[in-house]
């Protein structure tokens, strides 16, 4: 027989209903206190579903926010984008950090057949030398303003304290064999290509080096820049490939996912150290690295070759071949935010906010990371009238510096030069514009270790003290006088002195308030000011 209720009602066998049901014998006190209490839990229900309604038509008004990031080839726009997403989908982030493997062995390999091809023409004259050589303390010799490339080698501040591995110190007085070394790591030339190759999707033909390739490796092919820097044409290839890999990554055990990552798409296994995988390759040849990197005279011979062209995160991955050539290695955040890897075209990424650092910040922001070469900025345009935002980026490390693209350009001259094109577009009249000086750390260390002369550069500067903080103070105002100057209508002027290779930093500087209040708001009249 159906169940009556309190108020005579029958009571559904719905368990839930059942379960909320007045008691049978609820007397006449217990069923007023019960209505008023059912009232009072309706009120709340109302507030709770007017409050999430707002919430709705708020976020759909903040909607998700466009961010440009703008600059020259290498001033740190991909580093940026990095610096976002483990800023604010650090999750997201730490998920896809085991895909960057391939690309950071590439870079370590490439920089040491770079070096091996700048510095074999002088060694393998002499043919013999020491690990204790007496050190080369004394700072680089001037650079001329077409030459960008000693400026390109600093030597790294840990590099002559970085600690010899007991194996290598206890032979620090054994000659180097530069012609059995440069043999033993000959097997690297066809390692960087093997790794190229993964990262191309399979339909596409590898290009061919054409036949005279230059000091670092390549010459005008499809896939290598004018200085021979391979690119792939987007992220999501080799990250989609290598996540397919990965399976269901987070029911794989770690070293599952882990020895996939290591072999990439090679061999299918893990093998021992000596087989033909890429990581077996790296182990073999893990100690005649390190004895390369760490050699003075190799040092020495880097900082006189006029035609070495290292990455600015070189040094960090040959400080670091111990712990990175492993066979369970996982990159950690540092190693893939200096992982460098050309950008080409425009790619879009969606950073999906994994916590919401104010109320008005929409929790989802679509950046476009553009290739900053010459020949790549005319792509840029069509991308202009869609943004709320602009990251500009101009990295002040470059002052000695020219363009790959254009060696009669100095690079701070075409800093200059771009910013003031954007600035004073038409079409970014409303677009807030945010300026990052970036590569502080570099530029400290060439002022204050390397001893350089900015004015040497820059004339402008005329006599003031080459000092940082000096220089620093002068290129912030010289690029708000254009802005001031350039500007269609008027504007505020943001600028951040930065090194987004260090995150901490960088995460601070992404999260003041300051920044953040032109990019919260989605409204692009909001830009007005
Ligand atoms: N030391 C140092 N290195 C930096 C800094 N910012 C970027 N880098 C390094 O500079 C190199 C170029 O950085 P990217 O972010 O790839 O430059 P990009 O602007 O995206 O360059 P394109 O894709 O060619 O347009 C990488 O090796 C980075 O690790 C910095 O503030 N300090
Ligand atoms: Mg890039």
């Amino acid at each position: 027989m159906p169940r009556k209720n309190g108020n005579g009602m029958e009571v559904s066998r719905d368990p839930l209903l059942v379960l909320m049901a007045p008691p049978a014998n609820e007397s006449a006190e217990e069923k007023e206190i019960r209505i008023r209490n059912e009232k009072v839990a309706i009120a709340r229900n109302a507030e709770i579903e007017e409050m999430l309604r707002l919430e709705r038509v708020a976020a759909k008004k903040r909607g998700c926010i466009r961010v440009l990031l703008l600059g020259q080839s290498e001033s740190g726009k991909s580093t940026t984008l990095k610096n976002f997403q483990l800023a604010f989908a650090p999750n997201a982030f730490r998920a896809e950090r085991v895909s960057w493997t391939r690309i950071i062995y590439l870079n370590l390999v490439r920089s040491i057949n770079t070096i091996i091809r700048a510095v074999s023409p002088e060694l393998l004259g002499t043919n013999k030398s020491t690990l204790s050589s007496p050190s080369t303390s004394t700072l680089p010799s001037p650079i001329s303003p077409l030459d960008r490339s000693h400026a390109d080698f600093p030597l790294p501040p840990t590099a002559q304290s970085s600690a010899m591995t007991p194996s290598l110190s206890s032979s620090s007085q054994i000659p180097i064999d530069y012609t059995a070394l440069f043999a033993d790591l000959s097997a690297l030339e066809g390692l960087e290509e093997r790794l190229q190759r993964q990262l191309i999707p399979p339909d596409e033909p590898f290009p061919q080096y054409p036949a005279n390739t230059n000091a670092n490796g390549g010459g005008a092919g499809k896939r290598y820049t004018s200085h021979g820097e391979f690119f792939v044409y987007s992220t999501t290839g080799w990250k989609t490939a290598f996540s397919m890999l990965r399976g269901r990554g987070s029911l794989e055990s770690r070293s599952s996912i882990d020895r996939r990552a290591s072999v990439g798409a090679d061999n299918g296994g893990g093998g021992g150290g000596g087989g033909d995988d890429v990581v077996g390759v790296l182990l073999e040849k893990k100690r005649a690295m390190i004895v390369l990197w760490r050699d003075e005279r190799v040092r020495r011979a880097l900082r006189r070759s006029s035609r070495i062209r290292l990455d600015d995160s070189a040094a960090f991955y040959l400080d670091n071949i111990d712990r990175i050539v492993q066979r369970y290695y996982e990159p950690s955040d540092d190693d893939v935010i200096r992982a460098r890897l050309r950008t080409v075209g425009v790619q879009e990424h969606i950073i999906v906010h994994e916590r919401q650092l104010t109320r008005d910040m929409a929790s989802e922001w679509r950046m476009y990371d553009v290739g900053g070469t010459r020949s790549e900025r005319a792509a840029w345009i069509p991308y202009f009238e869609h943004m709320n935002a602009i990251i500009f980026l101009a990295p002040i490390s470059a002052f000695n510096q020219v363009l790959d693209e254009d060696r009669d350009r100095n690079r701070l001259e075409d800093s200059f030069g771009l910013y003031k094109k954007i600035v004073s577009s038409k079409l970014l009249a409303k677009v807030q514009i945010v300026l990052f000086l970036n590569k502080v750390d570099l530029f400290r260390r060439m002022i204050n270790h390397q001893g350089i002369s900015f004015s040497k550069y820059v004339p402008s500067y005329g006599n003031r003290p080459n000092e940082v903080e000096s220089i620093m103070k002068y290129l912030k105002a010289k690029f708000k006088e254009i802005s001031r100057d350039h500007s269609p209508q008027a504007r505020t002027f943001f600028s951040y002195f930065t090194s987004v290779v260090d995150t901490q930093s960088t995460a601070v500087t992404l999260q003041i308030g300051a920044f953040f209040s032109p990019m919260c708001l989605a409204n692009d009249d909001a830009y007005a000011v």
